[in-house]
């Protein structure tokens, strides 16, 4: 691995950061560190271990024990299935870069209306295909749908973050939204963590997570997740401890957990049973060894079939020198796509018109929880509502995971989220997957 620690673009690159405006494309990164990826990509890994996805919805009466032995109920298997899946796509999250590339390497900053398709293709269990769309440049917020019809499993959500730097050059990074998993089993509402990226000073950058997530099932089961790196709990990086109660109320009461399953969300974790007590407290099993869970490969259309505003045909030009190193050619890519995009918000403002999102529809929240009665043109989606309400957790537009009552949820008063709209996408001709 070559050590960019002491390169002179390195260094000046840190010394950018010092005067940090909270805006990540405003730093010109010298190229090592750049990745030809676009973060309208990064969706991909909510799907990319596709049997534990599929599996939330393939659990039912018959063959959940067999799944789950530690299971009591369909819905506790269903609970379990959602966990191990959660844990795959932490680790594709956030970890499978640096794993392969040597360190976290800066995405690409998607364009307003940046739209990336494919599919994940099963001849017996259905494809599964996935739409993600820039909603939103300042702030930058990408929504994301992923569906497998045949399994009726649809999991939506959007990502946004907030950064800033710690005195020592941590890269702290807080998360906005959420991913709700709807089945006809039953729905799911999944937070995602804070994180911060240490290494930056030795131009190594690795994520770690930190703080809590939660998922909070319809059946009233939630998980509460707690993530820590080195010097925590046990000392090791990507370290999570996840306890599942039957309800809020008995989180509440610091009741004995049903399960608990700790160790690396990254690689290897062991469940026990909460509840055994004396001599059949059960011992701890194998939950799930991530590094061994194959990924799915996302099929993706060549680029000259790609519609103009598709991810990879939009920055074909810039990943290639970006592939290249070539920072003159980077910069001159870049800043074509750019000047594009300037032009094009110049033209709204004149005809004061803006941006039409495609698939994607900003819905206001806030009163909903009041009105929702059907007779509402437009009810609002009930299961966000009642998900978000056993947990506990905050309507508005907060870091993912606040909960009711707390600081930030009682000074801030919009509570926008980005939902899928599948009308608009079959309705659209022009983009296919
Ligand atoms: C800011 C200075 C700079 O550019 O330093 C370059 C360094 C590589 C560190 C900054 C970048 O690190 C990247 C890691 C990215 C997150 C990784 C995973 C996810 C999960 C996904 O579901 C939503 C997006 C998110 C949070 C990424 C957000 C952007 C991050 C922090 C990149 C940083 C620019």
């Amino acid at each position: 691995m070559t050590d960019y620690s002491q390169s002179s673009t390195w260094t000046s690159f840190l010394k950018s950061m010092s005067s940090f405006s909270g805006d990540l494309s405003s730093l010109s990164a010298p190229p090592f560190i750049l990745s030809p990826m676009s973060l309208s990509e990064f969706p991909q890994y909510w799907g990319c271990h596709q049997g534990l996805f599929l599996n939330i919805a393939r659990i039912n009466k018959e063959n959940y024990h067999k799944l789950y032995p530690h299971a009591k109920t369909v819905d506790e298997a269903r609970m379990l299935a959602v966990i191990k899946w959660f844990f795959a796509t932490l680790h594709g999250q956030y970890s499978s870069r640096s794993e392969k590339g040597g360190f976290e390497k800066k995405p690409l900053n998607p364009f307003l209306g940046e739209l990336f398709v494919g599919k994940w293709e099963n001849e017996k269990l259905g494809d599964t295909t996935m739409l993600t769309e820039q909603v939103s440049h300042h702030p930058p917020i990408n929504a994301y749908c992923l569906n497998n019809e045949k399994q009726d499993i649809t999991l939506q959500g959007y990502s946004q973050i907030k950064s800033s730097f710690s005195k020592t050059l941590r890269l702290n990074v807080k998360q906005f939204g959420h991913s709700i998993i709807e089945t006809s089993g039953g729905s799911f509402l999944v937070t995602v963590p804070a994180l911060h990226l240490e290494g930056l000073l030795v131009a190594s950058p690795h994520v770690e997570l930190e703080d809590k997530s939660y998922i909070q099932s319809s059946s009233g089961l939630i998980c509460v997740l707690e993530y820590s790196g080195k010097g925590y709990f046990s000392g090791q990086k990507n370290t999570v401890k996840a306890k599942v109660y039957s309800s809020m109320k008995s989180l509440k009461e610091n009741a004995t957990p049903l399960y608990v399953i700790s160790g690396q969300w990254s690689g290897v974790t062991t469940i026990v049973a909460g509840n055994a007590t004396g001599t059949n407290a059960s011992k701890p099993t194998i939950f799930s060894d991530v590094s061994k869970i194959k990924v799915d490969p996302l099929v993706v259309k060549p680029v000259e079939d790609q519609h103009p505003l598709e991810s990879r045909k939009a920055w074909y030009d810039v990943a290639k020198a970006i592939e290249l190193g070539d920072m003159k050619l980077i910069s001159q890519t870049k800043s074509k796509l750019e000047n594009a995009q300037r032009q094009l918000r110049k033209e709204e403002k004149e005809n004061k018109t803006h941006w039409k999102t495609r698939w994607f529809e900003k819905v206001d929240y806030n009163g909903a929880a009041k009105k929702n009665d059907p007779e509402d043109g437009n009810p609002i989606d009930g299961t966000y509502l009642s998900l978000v309400g056993m947990a506990g957790l905050s309507i508005k537009n907060v870091a993912s995971g606040t909960k009711t009552g707390e600081k930030e949820d009682r000074l801030n008063k919009t509570a926008d989220h980005w939902r899928f709209r599948k009308d608009l996408w079959e309705k659209d001709d022009e983009v296919i997957v």
